[in-house]
């Protein structure tokens, strides 16, 4: 665990797999485009916070580093080959449905035409976003995104 406090994504609600549940491992690509631009997908139909916009990636799979899993989540949901892989962020969100822990990882270089194979949404985007509603653990990319390029959005 972080010894900073998770992000609370929704306090109401009662937390599946009780107090001392274990963090699910997950790893996200900010992939960026020479102009600064970078890529967020919406949730598909069927998946918890559906139609929500998030960064792509998954869960990790037993055995699974952060960057194998990163690069298996991609090429099954996007249908691209990505670069080097550079860890960026480290975040913990505690939702109802899980605590997780998302390890941001930004991408500069990837082969392969976007193909949403799960019927996703996307959008290349710039700040202040446009796309709507945003996932909770998602909203801190942005601030980060922002403070490094010294835009001073806040959500
Ligand atoms: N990919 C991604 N997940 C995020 C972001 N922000 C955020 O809170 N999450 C959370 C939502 C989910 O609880 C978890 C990702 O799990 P998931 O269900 O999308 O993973 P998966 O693709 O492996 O799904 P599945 O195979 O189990 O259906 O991380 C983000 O920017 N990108």
């Amino acid at each position: 665990m972080s010894p900073r406090a998770p992000l609370v994504a929704d306090a109401h609600r009662p937390r599946e797999g009780g107090a001392d549940r274990q963090a699910v491992q997950v790893a996200v690509g900010v992939l960026i485009r020479p102009d600064g631009s970078f890529l967020l997908t919406s949730r598909p139909p069927g998946k918890v916070y559906a139609g929500y916009w998030e960064f792509p990636g998954g869960k990790l799979e037993p055995g699974e580093t952060v960057e194998v899993a990163l690069r298996r989540e991609l090429r099954e949901e996007i249908g691209v080959e990505i670069g080097p892989v550079h860890p960026w962020r480290v975040e913990h969100v505690d939702y109802p449905h899980a605590l997780v822990q998302l390890n941001f990882c930004k991408v500069h270089e990837w082969s392969g035409t976007l193909h949403m194979h799960e019927g996703q949404q996307y959008a290349w985007e710039q700040l202040p976003v446009r796309s709507a509603p945003v996932l909770p653990g998602t909203v801190p990319v942005l601030e980060w995104l922002s403070a490094e390029r010294g835009v001073g959005w806040k959500p």
